[in-house]
């Protein structure tokens, strides 16, 4: 189903993440031969910032591409003056096939899924442990958005100074969510984010979590000034102080290695109406020979489901499906989600 135009990069064009890291390629043939290959790292209200080289470039887009919409961590071939000069605008008239989609429903009475960030391959979801107490029906969406996207989960669990994780980790055990807890000394020693700069190396990781549950120390802790420099050039750019909350914003680690922090505004809700089960039961390999014999278009979430019987049938562990379907049920909305 295609909403916009005829290019075949169209954001609703699913590709499965890929796991190898390196770059899918795409099979159309650049209209603008001499464009250059670069990486949206924020958006703000229609200004792109993005890395061309080393270089960090204002833009926009082009006509040609329509309502398609460039968002952070987007590969994008851009044309114009590409030097980085103050006051310089160039033109992105190619956005490249995405390898995964973090995508939410804004709202439920907006029907119109937004991509929040493209091409990332893990979302790291920090939650405290207390202060504010944990909400695992968010914590759940996520996982459901994660896993629809085609990223990898990881659970970072703060604040455990304040209160035990083991409720959470029982929770989520089943699923096997790799996770990292942390506490308040471990980030003044600089142990908390070596622990989790651990799983980034190499790898985009997104970051989402509500205000409040020190998604900021993490971020500052794993990207030190230094490495921010790309960002405070982008604000220079942008004329913002420093980073507001409308976007996503891409944020490089420390080299050799590589990887890349994106930080996103802090995530109040996480609409799911666009969600296809079929997608989330993709991160279940374990279950999804199971729906086989499912209705057309079984939700997996319903009575003729498949999976109950052959679950019973001692094909695969029951505690995994009653994981799926607790997520699955997460697509409704609920007071306070
Ligand atoms: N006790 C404790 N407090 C922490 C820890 N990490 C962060 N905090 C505190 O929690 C508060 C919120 O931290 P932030 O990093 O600003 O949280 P945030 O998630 O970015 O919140 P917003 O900026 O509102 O989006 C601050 O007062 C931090 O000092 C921790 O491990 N333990
Ligand atoms: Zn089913």
């Amino acid at each position: 189903m295609r909403r916009y135009g005829k290019n075949p990069d169209e954001d609703d064009i699913r590709v499965r993440p890929n796991r190898k890291g390196n770059r899918p390629r795409t099979s159309i043939r650049p209209k603008h031969e001499d464009a250059c290959e670069g990486m949206v790292l924020t958006v703000d209200r229609g200004r792109l910032t993005c890395l061309v080289e080393d270089r960090v470039i204002l833009a926009m887009k082009a006509r040609e591409l329509g309502r398609k919409a460039a968002v952070v961590g987007d590969r994008v071939w851009l044309v114009g003056d590409l030097s980085g000069a103050k006051d310089t605008l160039a033109r992105i008239v190619r956005i490249g096939e995405r390898s995964s989609v973090l995508r939410r429903t804004a709202d439920d009475d907006d029907p119109y899924e937004r991509v929040v960030v493209a091409n990332a391959d893990q979302l790291a979801i920090v939650t405290a442990l207390a202060d504010p107490e944990p909400r695992p029906r968010l914590i759940d969406r996520c996982l459901v958005a994660a896993y629809d996207g085609g990223l990898d989960p990881l659970l970072v669990l703060t604040k455990s100074d304040l209160a035990p994780p083991d409720g959470l980790l029982e929770r989520y055990g089943a699923l096997g969510v790799p996770y990292v807890v942390t506490t308040r000394d471990e980030f003044v020693d600089g142990v908390a984010a070596e622990r989790v700069r651990e799983h980034l190396t190499g790898r985009t990781t997104a970051f989402v979590g509500h205000s409040g549950v020190g998604k900021t120390t993490l971020v500052n802790a794993l990207v030190p000034v230094d490495r921010r420099r790309t960002t405070g050039h982008v604000n220079a750019v942008t004329g913002r102080g420093r980073h507001t909350t409308t976007s996503a914003l891409a944020l490089p680690l420390a080299d050799p290695q590589g990887g890349w922090v994106i930080d996103t505004p802090g995530v109040r809700s996480f609409g799911l109406n666009h969600v296809d089960p079929s997608r989330v039961i993709h991160a279940f390999p374990d279950l999804e020979p199971g729906t086989a014999e499912c209705p057309r278009a079984c939700s997996h979430d319903e009575p003729d489901c498949a999976l109950d019987a052959w679950v019973a049938d001692g094909h695969a562990d029951p505690a995994r499906l009653h994981s799926l379907r607790r997520l699955l049920a997460t697509r409704e909305r609920h007071e306070g989600d």
